[in-house]
């Protein structure tokens, strides 16, 4: 697959202290790639310094093989959408889907009837026939979602770059639009970079997921290999879906806080030692149940249960006094009700553990 963007070693700092220590990644053709990381990992920096809205201190940006860093923001063939979506409160959603058309600085369209024919098919590309007359203080938070995206695809750029485009929206419209961005963005085939804090968001949507920590890309994966094996504790971490041990690597076992853990084959170099195990390969057994040969077992005391969909998340207090979580989903099991503070069996796979050492 050839690729749109280039970064070579990209730098920003801020009065000395560095937000991007060294980016290097590359963006593949007609892609959705997700850009995970924690607060103040670099992420809107990122994205402002691709766009050209801040130079690069150092480094390289190939935009379709072209070096672009130095190149104006309005000649970089890119889109950006914000995250409040900057539209115009007294223009129309067709007016102001037009308006970037119009107003581009590059190769503007004045012929009334091109931008009309245009804006009609920019309409019906994110769906919102219909309401091309209505003012964008009578529209919902998702329609002006999709407006703000009309707006920047009408102007035809080789890649869009999406801030937290979700943010805005509540937690049903925020799931809702991951299909239709996806779907979208599969109808104009330009790559989309969509920056997230939300790790559920990242996976769902990315068919590559790029993750920062500190100013550099920690992982650059797809979904599935992110969430089977990824690439350091930090990772595994930001991920939000692994029980997460520190310890020691001895010869046949991870010796943690809680006991020795019994190591399967999968091995993740890293310069800190971990043992991490996913939320759900982890069963919940009455205490005395003995377990099987190639179970690793330890204890905990069950504090509480949550329910988030398909799935319960129950939570347990380890004699070292951390958290333990094991996620159930409800299509494997009917719900059971645990007796609180009582003690239980969290038992998983020895092979479903993943080691970093
Ligand atoms: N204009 C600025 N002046 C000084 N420091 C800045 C500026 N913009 C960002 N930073 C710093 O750079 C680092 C990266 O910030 P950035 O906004 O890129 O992170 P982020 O991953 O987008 O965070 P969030 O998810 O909270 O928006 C942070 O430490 C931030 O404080």
């Amino acid at each position: 697959m050839s690729a749109v963007l280039q970064l070579k070693n990209v730098h920003r700092s801020y009065a000395g202290v560095p937000a991007l220590a060294g980016i290097d990644a590359t963006l593949p053709n007609d892609a959705y790639v997700s850009l995970l990381g924690p607060s103040g990992s670099g992420k809107t920096t990122l994205l402002r310094v691709i766009a050209g809205f801040e130079p690069a201190d150092g480094g390289q940006i190939l935009f379709a093989g072209r070096r672009i860093d130095g190149v104006p923001p309005h000649q970089r063939g890119i889109g950006f959408v914000f995250q409040n979506f900057a539209l115009f409160p007294h223009l129309s959603v067709r007016q102001n889907i037009a308006f970037g058309l119009e107003s581009r600085v590059v190769d503007p369209v004045t012929d009334v009837k091109i931008v009309a024919g245009r804006v009609r098919d920019m309409i019906a590309l994110v769906g919102l026939a219909g309401l091309e007359d209505r003012a964008i203080t009578q529209i919902s938070g998702g329609q002006k979602q999709r407006v703000a995206l009309a707006r920047t695809l009408v102007t035809e750029p080789s890649m869009v770059l999406l801030d937290e485009p979700l943010g805005a929206l509540d937690a049903n419209l925020r799931t809702r639009m991951r299909g239709e961005l996806r779907k979208i963005r599969e109808r104009c085939g330009v790559t989309f970079l969509h920056v997230t804090g939300s790790e559920t968001e990242a996976l769902a949507m990315g068919d590559t997921v790029l993750v920062l920590d500190r100013g550099r890309i920690a992982q650059s994966a797809d979904a599935g290999t992110l969430y089977s094996r990824p690439a350091s504790p930090d990772v595994a971490r930001f991920l939000n879906c692994f029980n997460i041990f520190s310890g020691e690597l001895a010869d046949d076992a991870f010796v943690s806080p809680v006991g020795r853990l019994a190591l399967g084959d999968a091995r993740q170099p890293s310069a800190k030692p971990a043992y991490a195990i996913r939320y759900d390969r982890v069963s919940i057994r009455p205490k005395d149940a003995a377990p099987a040969g190639d179970e690793v077992r330890i204890e905990g005391s069950f504090v509480a249960s949550e329910y988030s969909g398909a799935a319960i998340n129950s939570f347990f207090a380890l004699d070292d006094g951390r958290v333990f979580e094991v996620e159930t989903h409800l299509s494997h099991a009917a719900p059971e009700n645990y007796e609180e503070r009582g003690r239980y069996a969290l038992v998983w796979k020895k092979e479903d553990s993943l080691v970093f050492a």
